[in-house]
């Protein structure tokens, strides 16, 4: 597998504090890479990092060959490198549909061609109704997006997304606030992404992460202290002593 994402001695101070600590982390093209951690060990500030959102005090971020490390956001979204919220808000008011083919248009529109569409507006639909389908919301396109339940308003998240046609998505908690059954319907979403879209997940759901992911980074005071599969993750002794313990062996019994 080749390296999508490189991640080389990366650093990000909050005044006295090293929430990024020259941390070095390579995502292969078409895996589901997920980072867990315990609270506070920097997985937020780290995606943040990786999609722009926060300046990087040192180190480099190089995505597909390309130091992308001083680029802004909304370049690195063209470039393919997508957070799944935060690039498009959700329009309550909107519905699914029309959420979708926003999204779409807003990828494939240009301030230089203002002047006409840059795809047509039919295209713009198939395209629109072809994300809903592929994020599960095929049977709830007409309906408003304001009402969609809170696990199908994740999924026009990942919809949205899906529609900047990225190369590798930051998926920051997707299954947050979601039941059991919203979760179990997620997890077959993120999966079939693969091999196509490589995904960068940070999820607190032990057992999801340990079902989905390829490769897992274990992220501790703002350096990854160990990365592997999950058999691998699960065995790592140093792993159980600074992180999992108890907590793994009881929710991700093998
Ligand atoms: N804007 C900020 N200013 C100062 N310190 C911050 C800021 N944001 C985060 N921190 C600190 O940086 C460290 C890493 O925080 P971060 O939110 O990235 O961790 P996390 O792993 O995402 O935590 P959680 O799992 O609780 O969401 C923490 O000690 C946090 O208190």
């Amino acid at each position: 597998m080749s390296a999508l994402l490189e991640l080389q001695g990366l650093v990000k101070r909050y005044g006295g504090l090293t929430a990024t600590d020259n941390l070095n982390l390579t995502v292969n093209a078409g895996e589901i890479h997920a980072i867990i951690g315990p609270n506070g060990a920097g997985k937020t500030t780290l995606i943040h990092q990786i999609s722009g959102a926060l300046a990087s005090d040192s180190g480099r971020i190089v995505f597909a060959g390309t130091d992308v490390t001083r680029v802004p956001m909304h370049l690195r979204v063209q470039a393919g490198l997508a957070r799944s919220y935060q690039i498009t808000n959700i329009f309550p008011r909107f519905s699914v549909l029309d959420n979708l083919a926003l999204a779409v248009q807003a990828r494939s529109g240009s301030s230089m061609r203002f002047w006409r569409p840059a795809v047509s507006e039919r295209a713009m639909f198939e395209e629109a109704r072809a994300l809903a389908d592929r994020v599960g919301l095929g049977g709830q396109v007409d309906g408003l997006a304001g009402n969609l339940a809170h696990g199908a308003q994740r999924q026009l998240e990942l919809g949205l997304a899906l529609a900047t046609r990225p190369r590798l998505l930051l998926l920051d908690e997707p299954m947050a606030g979601m039941g059991h059954e919203e979760s179990v319907e997620m997890i077959p979403l993120i999966e079939s992404l693969r091999p196509e879209i490589a995904v960068l997940i940070i999820e607190h759901d032990m057992d999801a992460v340990f079902r989905m992911a390829d490769r897992i980074s274990v992220l501790v005071s703002g350096r990854i202290i160990a990365t592997g599969t999950p058999d691998q993750i699960r065995c790592n002794l140093e792993v159980k002593k600074a992180y999992l313990g108890d907590e793994l062996e009881d929710e991700v019994a093998a």
